[in-house]
């Protein structure tokens, strides 16, 4: 790098400045290493060689380093990146610091992630937008087991470019040798993970040696100093460009009734007036008319650009459908296989629906038991039954409609997804499709030719589902079965699911864990919903412990078709009246797992109907459930 000083031009010709700085290419990185190799001295020396310090910090930087004097009477450049006081006191960084840096010929975004094992989550997070790593290593320690996990997750999640920089070269003596064994090392760990080709560096961030400029105490290395390979590697936007052409949709913008628009960011290829495109899922194509973005129309744009595209024809195109190029389209499926590297304290939960999100569409998302998970110390796979904080697991994901997708290998904007928690909104998981399973394409819905209207005519009835729920021995069985009696003399057509003729059969496979119980409630979903296809009053009496899976029954039946009932007994009331004597059990520790001692129940919070039954009789409560579903309002019991 040459002496470029930004703020002599930023001084005499500012927009002259402002041009050029926004012509340059963008570069995210991340830095990853051990604790102590020195992740932050080396960001801070690229900060301060490239001049984008500003004074004040520059100052402060001294004043602190001279305080802490943790190097002495020298800058510690360390302090420059670890902003947070708790990483001070603790000498470590604990969470993901973004910075910015430009030389005169890019732009830089870095990303400095945690070194410590627990702290994969922030690391990923860090690694899923940058395009190339930088994995430190210590010259006096060589490859660690650090060194191969965070090499492992950057592969993973896609970046193509690794530069191994050995630091600390001062504290060896510059020995050649001593690099040449490391490269080698690192050469055969990273040719058994997949990684076809890595820039090593011999560097010293506390010195300067190869960060800026080739370093004379050296001689023997003839790569590129570190800035130099940051400032000419080609990025993969750039490479991007050359792909077919797809955009997610972000929004559709209707200012008034003659413009149409479609905005959302390029995630590859390229497009112009003019060019046929397909949209995704429906498959329906036409051709671009306008292509606008700031400033006005635009004969062109590609990969990495916010626009918005105005079509030849009047077609159904919405947020989270996918422009793409109409000879080359991406696929769309709803059964995958995927990597998942679990990010949140509580566990997964098979069979539970998360919202998943990919590029711009939001579906809901069942995962199912990983098939292995992935020990990334030893690079061997274990067979698990779920996925907790910091495992990488290999699973199938099913979704309720098709998403538009590419594997994560050829695109990260259409491969790579999140999964959220429906109820906390938390993130628990970052995620990779792999490849669409093939009976997802091949299952089809069969088009009946009696229709569910068809069928509910035909008994003179409308369907409903009356979704009980309470605790074990609140009353559901007793009511639903009163409820059930009371439908058939007045002539309708019902049929009840419980325990007995469920968890016998169909579920005789299922225990009481929460895995299992979600299981279970979803199959009973799957039934109760064909049931009120065949136009019949379905009563369903399971304890449903979670919301999430009593939502899930909802969505799977019409509006207006399901009815919450909350069989609200106090667990004292049930355990007094302990019919089948499981609550002593359960207390004398003889049932594991049991609902409202060792297994939680969640409460409905907005049912159709609640029933206190310590206010009312079983005949009462049943009366009461008819009338409300046959329309007929009674007063709250
Ligand atoms: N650990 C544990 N926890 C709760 N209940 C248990 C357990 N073990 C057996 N039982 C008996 O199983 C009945 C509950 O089954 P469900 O299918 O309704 O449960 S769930 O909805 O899957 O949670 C429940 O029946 P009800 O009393 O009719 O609710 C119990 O009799
Ligand atoms: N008001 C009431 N509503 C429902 N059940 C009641 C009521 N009062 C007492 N009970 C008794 O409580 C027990 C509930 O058992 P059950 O219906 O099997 O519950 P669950 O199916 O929820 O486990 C029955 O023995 C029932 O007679």
């Amino acid at each position: 790098m040459t002496s470029y000083r930004p703020d002599a031009l930023i001084a005499s010709d500012i927009s002259s400045y402002l041009r050029q700085h926004q012509n340059k290419s963008l570069l995210r990185f991340i830095t990853c290493g051990s604790v102590d190799d020195g992740k932050s001295t080396l960001i801070g020396r690229l900060l301060y060689d490239s001049k984008m310090i500003f004074e004040d910090q520059l100052a402060s930087l001294e004043a602190d380093s001279r305080r802490l004097g943790t190097q002495g009477q020298e800058i510690d450049f360390a302090l420059l990146v670890d902003g947070l006081a708790a990483e001070r006191e603790q000498g470590i960084t604990i969470d993901v610091a973004y910075r910015f840096f430009a030389t005169e010929k890019r732009k830089f975004i870095v990303a400095d992630t945690p070194g410590h094992e627990q702290y994969t989550r922030n690391m990923v997070t860090g690694a899923s937008t940058a395009d190339l790593a930088v994995i430190l290593i210590d010259a006096r320690k060589g490859v660690l087991t650090q060194t191969r996990r965070h090499s492992y997750l950057c592969h993973l999640l896609g970046i193509r470019h690794i530069v191994l920089a050995v630091n600390k070269m001062d504290l060896i003596g510059y020995d050649q040798q001593a690099y040449a064994n490391i490269v080698a090392d690192y050469a055969a760990f990273a040719q058994s993970i997949g990684i076809a080709a890595f820039t090593p560096i011999p560097i010293s961030g506390f010195k300067g040696d190869n960060i800026a400029a080739r370093s004379g105490a050296m001689p023997w290395f003839d790569g590129p100093a570190l800035l130099d390979h940051l400032e000419s590697v080609e990025v993969e936007v750039e490479a991007a460009r050359t792909q077919p052409f797809r955009m997610p949709v972000q929004w559709v913008n209707r200012p008034d009734l003659d413009f149409r628009g479609f905005a959302g960011l390029i995630a590859s290829g390229s497009v112009r007036p003019g060019d046929a495109v397909r949209i995704l899922p429906s498959g329906r194509t036409t051709h671009v008319a306008r292509l606008v973005a700031l400033g006005g129309d635009r004969e062109a744009a590609g990969a990495g650009e916010s626009v918005t595209l105005t079509l030849v024809d009047e077609i159904d195109c919405s947020r989270g459908d996918v422009i793409a190029a109409a000879d080359a389209p991406p696929q769309a499926a709803d059964q995958f296989k995927a990597t998942l590297v679990w990010m949140d304290g509580e566990d997964l939960l098979p069979g539970r629906a998360y919202w998943l999100k990919l590029a711009t569409q939001t579906v809901s998302a069942v995962v199912r038991v990983p098939e292995h998970v992935v020990d990334i110390n030893t690079l061997a796979k274990t067979s698990a039954k779920t996925l907790s904080l910091n495992d990488i697991g290999v699973t199938e994901i099913a979704t309720d409609r098709p998403l538009v997708f590419a594997p994560y290998a050829d695109s990260q904007d259409l491969g790579g997804f999140i999964l959220i928690d429906k109820a906390t909104n938390a993130t628990v998981a970052a995620g990779m499709l792999s490849f669409a399973l093939r009976r997802a394409q091949n299952v089809h819905w069969q088009a009946t030719e009696i229709t569910r209207e068809a069928h509910a005519a035909q008994k003179g009835q409308q369907p409903r589902l009356l979704w009980f729920t309470g605790l074990s021995g609140s009353g559901k069985s007793t009511i639903a079965n009163l409820v059930e009696k009371k439908l058939h003399a007045l002539g309708k057509h019902s049929f009840l699911l419980d325990g007995d003729n469920v968890r016998h059969g169909l579920n005789r496979d299922l225990g009481f864990t929460d895995a299992d119980r979600i299981e279970n409630i979803r199959r009973v979903g799957e039934v109760a919903k064909l049931m009120t296809d065949a136009g019949l009053i379905v009563l369903t009496a399971f304890i449903s412990p979670f919301r999430a899976e009593r939502d899930l029954a909802r969505s799977m039946v019409p509006n207006g078709e399901f009815f919450e009932i909350f069989i609200d007994t106090p667990l004292e009331q049930a355990e007094s009246r302990d019919v089948k004597g499981l609550y002593k059990k359960a207390r004398a520790g003889e049932i594991a797992h049991f609902t409202g001692i060792s297994s939680p129940y969640e409460p409905p919070l907005n049912p159709e109907i609640r029933i206190d039954t310590t206010r009312c009789t079983p005949e009462e409560a049943a009366e009461r459930i008819v009338e409300e579903i046959m329309g007929i309002w009674s007063p709250v019991l």
